[in-house]
Formats: structure tokens, sequence, C-alpha cells
């Protein structure tokens, strides 16, 4: 049989089971599991943990070869190992093995202008990223790549502040006043930094004023080679001479006497009335490796943070991919109902969108046809469980608890007191306490209207049970990474 056809059939399998065991129980149970090969009639499936493991294994393996033999009919055994959380899963991505960066493929390929780029794959792909293109500038900064343009960026409710303080760094002239120096931008990984700072960048250039763009690694490398080849001074003579001086990922300064310099720097362009923009990870008083004066230096212009990409502006950067993407590849198409889906599933960050888009290139591709949103959920699965953890529910803590020991969801919010139905509800209550921002007296009203002061007592002692109980502790750990999941 085919990997495609392998494929389909392990999707059509997980459908099949989801169908069977209710969503909730799929979920918590199933939704990680991988196929890894099937060989001599023996389907190898995957998890990431021993508990899942030891869990399907005791309850579910009936169930989970008669929907993989239902669609897979040479499969007549199931041997669930157990992978590691760094390895990749074999099947279905190792049909799309080395094109998982987006920007390898169709950002690479073409812009909107259709102009070809070439780059080095063999680099790490944070600084591949950040310093892909070929425009070097002739200042010694950190290249900058053509495609990180306002033009380029697209505006949302979390990122709106960031875009239009750059942009008003951008369009200033020599000798405005400055509205704020530096100006500090935030943000968790993949939100738009380094695009909106690049994009700064090529529009201070292409006004005619001095830029440099540099990443905090560059810095502190070109200031110690100079400080070898003993021109720092002309060095620091360089930087103090431009008009606009923006500093990426900051949070990666390190070392007293460079951070002396990048100090004295930030005070004589600041002094001096010039622009500087700063890029980090965190917010300048979090940024613990830092001295206190570089910190309030840094805290003392205008800083903004990019909040996570709301769906719909995370489905305005689908679209927009998709539509490069086509330049590259004229016969993919992606329908609305699939780009709808990958905005909603894909929610941390830009850089987990361009690897969802790139995937679904690459198995339209394979599959030579289009996608359908159970295929492109299939292609992008791995991705889906990075995201952030999701808001939890009592109710889903409710069936996946009941659902673990067996009993009923009814069991749990009646009023019976037998152990057996007595220590999954405690449990219940004390994971609701601890996911939820619910109170105790509404969490001791979705118990079947029960007393605050119950609630209070089972969170006590699932809590003391854990201290002496590793297995209880390790239980707890793996319902609430299923749920947040
Ligand atoms: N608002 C946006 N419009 C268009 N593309 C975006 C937007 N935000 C992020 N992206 C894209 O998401 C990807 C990651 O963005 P970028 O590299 O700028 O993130 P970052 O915040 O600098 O991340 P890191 O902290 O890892 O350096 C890039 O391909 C970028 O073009």
């Amino acid at each position: 049989m085919t990997r495609g056809l392998t494929n389909e059939g392990w999707t059509n399998a997980c459908r099949r089971l989801r169908a069977n065991v209710g969503d909730a129980v799929f979920n918590a149970w199933f939704a990680r599991l991988e196929l890894v090969s099937i060989e001599s009639g023996v389907a190898s499936l995957s998890v990431p943990t021993t508990f899942l493991k030891t869990w399907i294994q005791s309850h579910y393996m009936d169930r989970l070869l008669s929907v993989v033999s239902a669609e897979l009919p040479e499969v007549s055994r199931l041997a669930i190992t157990l992978r590691s959380s760094t390895r990749a899963p074999v099947l279905p991505i190792a049909a799309v093995e080395g094109t998982t960066d987006y920007r390898a493929t169709a950002f690479d390929a073409a812009t909107p202008s259709g102009e070809t780029f070439v780059q080095d794959n063999r680099r790490p792909a944070r600084h591949r990223e950040k310093d892909a293109g070929t425009t070097a500038d002739g200042l010694g900064g950190s290249p900058l790549d053509r495609r990180l343009t306002f033009g380029t960026f697209l505006v949302g409710r979390s990122n709106q502040l960031a875009q239009v303080a750059a942009e008003r760094v951008a369009n200033a002239r020599n000798g405005d006043m400055l509205l704020y120096s530096p100006l500090y931008i935030h943000a968790a990984v993949g939100l738009g930094k380094t695009h909106l700072l690049q994009a700064t960048a090529h529009a201070v250039a292409e006004s005619g004023r001095r830029v440099i763009y540099l990443t905090a690694e560059k810095f502190m490398y070109g200031f110690v080679a100079s400080l070898k080849a003993q021109t720092a001074i002309a060095f620091k003579e360089k930087l103090r001479a431009i008009d606009v001086l923006i500093i990426d990922d900051v949070q990666f300064l390190q070392g007293k006497s460079i951070q002396t310099e990048f100090c004295h720097t930030l005070n004589a362009l600041i002094d001096d009335g010039r622009q500087v923009v700063i890029a980090a990870d965190r917010p300048p008083s979090e940024l613990d490796t830092l001295e206190e004066r570089v910190r309030s230096r840094l805290a003392g212009g205008l800083c903004v943070e990019i909040e996570p990409l709301d769906e719909t502006l995370r489905q305005r950067i689908v679209e927009a991919r998709v539509a490069i993407a086509q330049m590259v590849q004229p016969g993919f198409e992606i329908s609305p109902a699939v780009v709808a889906y990958v905005a909603r599933a894909i929610t941390t960050n830009g850089r987990d969108l361009d690897g969802a888009v790139n995937r679904l290139m690459a198995h339209a591709t394979l599959n030579a046809k289009p996608h359908t949103v159970e295929s492109a959920e299939a292609a992008i699965r791995d991705l889906i469980r990075t995201r952030e953890p999701k808001r939890v529910k009592i109710e889903d803590i409710q069936k996946l608890v009941a659902s673990h020991y067996n009993v009923s969801r009814a069991d749990i919010l009646s009023s019976r007191r037998t152990a057996t139905v007595v220590r999954p509800r405690q449990i219940a209550m004390y994971l609701s306490k601890a996911l939820t921002p619910r109170s105790l007296p509404e969490i001791g009203r979705r118990f079947g209207g029960r007393d605050h002061t119950t609630v209070l007592h089972a969170v006590r002692k699932i809590e003391n049970l854990c201290s002496a109980e590793a297995a209880l502790a390790e239980e707890l750990e793996l319902f609430k990474r299923l749920l947040q999941d």
C-alpha cells in the first residue's frame, strides 16, 4: 500500500474511533496517538507517555484494532510504543521532510513582486530567519529580509499599537521632535517583532536616513571583534553617527563590558535626539540578566506589547501565505473552510502558521488532490499540539476523570458516597480549582449543588495525597496536560 493510502486509512481509522468513543474520550486518550509503521501485519502506534501507553493497552486495544483493521485490512495486530518527546512523528510527516520551514519554500521562492531569493538552508532556522535575504547594509548591520516590510505586515487588534508606533518612527524626518526613544516592542516568540523591526529599517533606509538593524548577538559580536582589532572607537563612532538604531532580541545581550557599551551607545543616541528601536521577548522590567540602569533606560521611552494574534488576524495571515504559495505552486488551492480551520487550530504564532501552510502545500502535492478539513487536520496535527493551553471547562474535567475511572459523569454529580465514586469526584474538584478560574462555591454548584467547604476539603485532600502518592501526582499531571492541550 502506498504511503498516501496508508495515511488516508489511518486518518479514517481515527475518525471511526472518534465516532465510536466520543470527542472527549478521543481527545483525552487518542489525540496523540501516531502511526509509525505497518510491517508484517503489525501496525506500530506511538504515544508520548508510559501512562497513555498502559491506559490504551489495558482499556482500548480491541476497539483500536477493530477500527484500524477496518480501514487498513493488512493490519492484524497492534503494538503500542513510546516515542521520545523530541522526535518528529514518522507518518505522515516523513512524507514532507525537509519542507517544514515555510520560508524555505513559498516565501523564499517568490515575493509578491516575483523576486527570487537565495538562502543557505544549512544554517539554523532561527538565524536563517533573522538573517534571510541578501541586502546587508554598508554599516555592518545584520542583513535585512526584503520580504519583511510594512506592506506584508498585517495589522489587527493585537499588534496595532506596535505597528502605528513603528510606522511613526519610520516616517519621521531628521530634526523632527522625537515622540519616544527608545521605542521598545515586546512579545512572545513568533508574533512579528522581527518583521516589524525590519519593516521599520526598510522604511527608514528608503527615506534616506541612516539606519542600522542589529540583533543583540551581532551587536555583541561587532563590539568584541572591534575590541580585538583595536577598532572599538571606530565601531562606537559608526554606531553613534546613525539616525535610527534598531536592536532585535535584546534579551540575549550578555556580559558586563558589552552592557556598559550598549548603555553608553543608548545614552549617546537618545540624548542626541536620535531614534532607538528595541525588541525583546519580555518587558524591560523582566530582563533579569541586564543591569538596572540598562533596564531603566530601555523603559524610558514607549513600551508596547504585541499580544497573541486573534483568530481574524491569523486567518488573514494564512490567506496571505496561501496567496504567496500559489505563486510557487499555481495549482495549490485551499478552501475557505480549510483556511478557517488552520486559523482556528494554530493559535500559537505566525511562525507556526507559516509552517502549517507549508505542510498543507507539501501534502497537497503528495496526494495530488485538494485538502478537506480532515486531511488538513491530519497534515498539521503535530503543529496543533504546540498551541497555548486552552480554557478548560469543568464539564470536560468531569467527563475525562469519569472515563478514566470507569464511572459515569452522573455518578460524579450524584450524592453516592462509595469510594469508587468519591475519589474521582474529589480529583475532578481539585482539577476544577487548579485549571479554571471558578470560585469554590461555583465549583460546588457545578458538582451537583455541593457546599464550598466540600470542595475545599476535596482540594486539600488531593493535595495531601499527591505529596504521598507519586503515581497519583503523575496521573494528575497527565490529566492537566490532556485537558490543556
Ligand atoms: N502581523 C503579521 N503579519 C504578517 N506576518 C506576520 C505577522 N506577525 C507575524 N508574522 C509572521 O510570522 C513569522 C514570525 O514572525 P517574527 O520572526 O517577526 O517573530 P518574532 O516575534 O521576531 O519571533 P522571535 O521572538 O522568535 O524572534 C514571520 O514569518 C512573520 O512574517
